[in-house]
């Protein structure tokens, strides 16, 4: 057994852990990194690249079938189901030297590829060696949710981890779960040629505005998609390539299953009971600072604190850590400006409060101000007329905004920087954008906030009317 001492170990080469390390080894700190299976974690091998590279493609075939009144004609795309999976993994290898276990140690981290586990407050154990630190960092992430459904070991279940492996068509994948997970790859697969449906046991993409997600679910079941709406699924049978899904709404027979049910977080193997590390299936218990409650050695961050699961999260809880752990500043997270984006077509985009959540925060105060994408002149030429925009703003300022319609992933990074930056519905209303883009969208919606303050109000009617009484 050899031991090492060191500054920061941390647990878990994914979004969270590379993006500690890599700040943490460039500003001088010593580092151990611990990855016990494939250097990227989840977003880069099976989450957030696979998913948006086969989307990519479907939304490719679909604009050959769907040319709209450009006058270009529509044709039947030849989809290669296998050659579409060659494009997902050519997209993996180009972004994985950024991840890579070179890349880190090029930056002076040192790698470990094993899984780590506490054996006691202040020491990790992976493989043969000990890692003694001053602070860790536990960034293990999360796996598929695979629940115990009846006759779920009889059959095939597919997960993220392995439906992107898949080379051969589905003829009829059946999607448990209608989150973004199952959405996302709901539409993907239809659009390359598969039969698609989606048993969701309540609202599908029920974290969002229903205002917006009914936008995305018309588009969806236009597409061919059906979904089962409160339909848990509660008994699997069959076997080979004919797969039943027993629900209260009827059964669904399909070729395959993805399950799309949630994530288990990846805290259960980590021994950190030995470390004094309070933890539930949750994930590590953290306060704002992401700083264990019981071992303040220890901080967590990405899906492993136990919050909202997103890479961008994952990238900003490393950032707050690192302050605390390099500066030994205070340093606490934010959860009100953190904007996600579901990448359906057309796109869903929330930051902040949604509509419901602010009437129920803020009361009388709030006002919504709208703006529709087929009053914007680009999205008139693209043929993109689809969606709309909400921001709620309380006293002058956007307290939160939700976006659905094409490219709205891009549009709320405007909404991000004002709620992260406390700025006014003005700095927007005040900022020229280039005519024509979509992201005039922004500032129309911000220039709906002022128009019945300016255009409806008799004070300024009045005082406009003194002033040119009264100026030669
Ligand atoms: C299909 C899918 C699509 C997604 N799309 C998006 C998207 O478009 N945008 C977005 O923002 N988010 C998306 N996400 C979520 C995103 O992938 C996660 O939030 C993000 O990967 C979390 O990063 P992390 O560092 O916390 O964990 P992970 O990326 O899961 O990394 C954790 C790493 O820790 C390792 N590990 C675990 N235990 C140990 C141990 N004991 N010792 C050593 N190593 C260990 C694991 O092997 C893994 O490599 C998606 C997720 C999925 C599943
Ligand atoms: N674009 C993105 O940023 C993106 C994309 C995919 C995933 N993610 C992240 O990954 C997380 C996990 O995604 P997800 O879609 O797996 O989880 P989710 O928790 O968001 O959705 C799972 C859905 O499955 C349903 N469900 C649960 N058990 C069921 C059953 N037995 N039968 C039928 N339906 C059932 C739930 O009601 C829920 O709507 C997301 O919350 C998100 O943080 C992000």
């Amino acid at each position: 057994m050899s031991r090492i001492k060191t500054d920061i170990c941390i647990i878990g080469a994914g979004s969270g852990g590379l993006s500690v390390a890599a700040g943490a080894a460039q500003m001088g700190a010593d580092v151990v990194l611990l990855e016990g299976h494939k250097m990227g974690g989840d977003c880069l091998n099976y989450g957030c690249v696979p998913s948006k590279s086969l989307i990519a493609a479907g939304k490719r075939a679909h604009a050959m079938a769907h040319t709209g009144d450009l006058g270009i004609a529509p044709v039947d795309p030849d989809v290669d189901f296998a050659a579409a999976k060659d494009h997902v993994d050519r997209v993996i290898a180009t972004i994985a030297p950024v991840d890579s276990q070179e890349r880190f140690e090029s930056l002076g981290v040192k790698v470990i590829r094993a899984f780590g586990t506490f054996i006691s407050p202040t020491e990790v154990q992976a493989g043969d060696t000990v890692i003694e630190a001053r602070r860790f960092v536990v960034a293990s992430g999360s796996s598929p949710l695979v629940p115990p459904i009846d006759g779920i070991d009889g059959v095939t279940v597919h997960t993220n981890e392995t439906i992107f492996d898949l080379r051969e068509r589905p003829e009829h994948l059946i999607i448990i779960g209608g989150g973004p997970i199952g959405m996302e790859m709901a539409q993907a697969h239809v659009r390359l040629g598969c039969k698609v449906t989606v048993i969701e046991g309540s609202t599908p993409l029920n974290k969002d505005d229903p205002d917006l997600t009914a936008v995305v679910l018309a588009q969806l079941k236009s597409e061919g998609i059906e979904i089962l709406e409160q339909a848990e699924a509660e008994r699997i049978s069959g076997e080979g390539d004919r797969i039943t899904v027993h629900t209260a709404k009827g059964d669904v027979t399909g070729s395959h299953l993805l399950m799309a049910v949630g994530r288990r977080v990846n805290v259960g193997d980590l021994a950190l009971d030995k470390a004094n590390v309070k933890w539930s299936k949750q994930g590590v218990e953290v306060g704002r600072d992401l700083r264990s409650v019981s071992n303040r050695r220890v901080y967590a961050v990405g899906d492993a604190a136990g919050g909202l699961q997103f890479t961008h999260v994952a990238g900003y809880h490393a950032g707050v850590v690192i302050r605390s752990i390099l500066f030994g500043l205070p340093s606490k997270q934010r959860t009100d400006h953190i904007p996600w984006v579901t990448y359906t077509d057309p796109e869903l985009a929330q930051v902040g409060l949604t509509e419901a959540q602010a009437r129920e925060t803020h009361g009388d105060k709030l006002e919504v101000v709208r703006f529709h994408y087929d009053e914007n002149d680009r999205a008139i030429a693209e043929g993109k007329t689809t969606g709309f925009i909400k921001v709620m703003v309380v006293r002058g300022k956007p307290v939160g905004a939700s976006i659905v319609g094409a490219m709205a992933g891009e549009l709320i990074g405007m909404w991000a920087m004002a709620i992260a930056n406390e700025m006014k519905m003005s700095a927007i209303a005040n900022t020229v954008l280039p005519y024509p883009t979509v992201s005039e969208i922004n500032k129309r919606a911000a220039g709906a906030y002022f128009s019945p303050r300016l255009f409806e109000s008799s004070l300024v009617k009045r005082v406009v009317g003194f002033v040119q009484r009264v100026i030669p």
